[in-house]
């Protein structure tokens, strides 16, 4: 039987995981706390997402997946301020210490860690229904990060991505209709929902540029971007046939109209939206879009709300996923 002593240093004490980026903790796991040394010029910026089982992530999944769309997701709040991935901590409730489970799950985390540059400097393990939290800490230059309070009206609204093909996976799971994918299409929304890919070096590429402004879209590009014009105390003119959508999701949802809904509302894209005044566009293209698409979707109204380019008010109905209602 593993102790949670065992646990810790078997699966989660190794070099893959603690040594996963370039920032080295002055000190990781094994004390009270970590420490770590924030260097000249530099800033922190910290988010933390918890993921509950049958919540955030189907509980049966496998745990490699489990690991890394729970990484995955979170980093996309560290993108989505600009900041550079360096370290995260790890909140891990567990039903039971599987050691399978436990090396799939580690396994997963890895892969991503490795990938976006982040080291595990700590944590804590307990027993109960599976829960993760996770805690990110990235670095970004001093006073120089994107908010979602600075869309300004005149701004050019963009997005990275495709939109929706994440939630179209999960809606045919939800509805029975499938358990693994079963042909390239269902591939690539499954690989959307499990294996998102956090907007790092794009957010980075925009604050370079002069970009202030930004969100992650975790909750559907309409609520999201409905936090940028609370906070920004704007409104927007949204072009909705412009809303990219993959060519696996116009093959799975040829219906214009309920493809359009699950781009706007279906959440778990972890694409950026972004806004930037448009001189910046030719930049924004040029520097981008080799590598990840973007689309400009509408544009920053100084008139509160959201109306579509046909002159349609469009109302959040949901106003996102809701946990308590
Ligand atoms: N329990 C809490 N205590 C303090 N602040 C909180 C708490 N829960 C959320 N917040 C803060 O509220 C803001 C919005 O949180 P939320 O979790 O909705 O973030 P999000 O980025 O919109 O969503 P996601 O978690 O899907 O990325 C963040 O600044 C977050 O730190
Ligand atoms: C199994 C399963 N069922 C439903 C969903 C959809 N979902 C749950 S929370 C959330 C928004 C972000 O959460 P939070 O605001 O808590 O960070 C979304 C889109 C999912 N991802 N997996
Ligand atoms: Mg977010």
């Amino acid at each position: 039987m593993l102790s949670e002593f065992d646990l810790i240093a078997r699966y989660f004490q190794q070099p893959g995981l603690a040594s996963a980026g370039p920032w080295s903790p002055q000190l990781g796991i094994g004390d009270d706390c970590a420490v770590m040394s924030v260097p000249e010029g530099r800033q922190l910026a910290v988010s933390m997402d918890t993921l509950v089982a049958d919540v955030h992530f189907p509980a049966a999944a496998a745990p490699e997946l489990i690991g890394y769309r729970a990484l995955a997701v979170t980093v996309s709040d560290l993108a989505a301020m600009g900041a550079e991935p360096a370290w995260f901590t790890l909140g891990l409730t567990l039903p039971e210490a599987n050691p399978e489970w436990l090396s799939g799950f580690v396994q997963g985390l890895q892969q991503i860690a490795q990938k976006v540059g982040i080291s595990l400097v700590g944590g804590d393990t307990t027993r109960g229904p599976l829960t993760i939290t996770l805690q990110v800490h990235g670095l970004v230059r001093t006073n120089n990060w994107l908010s979602r309070k600075y869309a300004k009206p005149g701004d050019d609204i963009w997005v990275t991505g495709t939109l929706g093909d994440a939630a179209a996976w999960l809606s045919y799971l939800q509805q029975g209709l499938v358990e693994s994918p079963t042909n390239e299409n269902l591939k690539a929304l499954w690989s959307r929902y499990y294996q998102p890919v956090p907007r790092v070096a794009e957010a980075q590429k925009l604050v370079a540029l002069g970009c202030q402004c930004a969100i992650d879209i975790s909750d559907g590009v309409l609520a999201d971007l409905g936090h940028i014009l609370t906070m920004s105390q704007v409104g927007a003119l949204l072009d909705l046939s412009s809303l990219p959508a993959s060519n696996a999701l116009q093959q799975v949802l040829p219906d214009p109209e309920k493809r359009q809904e699950v781009m706007l509302t279906g959440g778990d894209d972890y694409e950026l939206c972004f806004t930037a005044p448009p001189h910046l566009a030719k930049n924004i293209i040029e520097l981008l879009s080799p590598s990840c698409p973007i689309t400009r979707i509408g544009q920053i109204n100084q008139a509160p709300g959201v109306v579509s380019t046909s002159g349609q008010p469009i109302t959040i109905t949901k106003g996102g996923y809701q946990h308590f209602s």
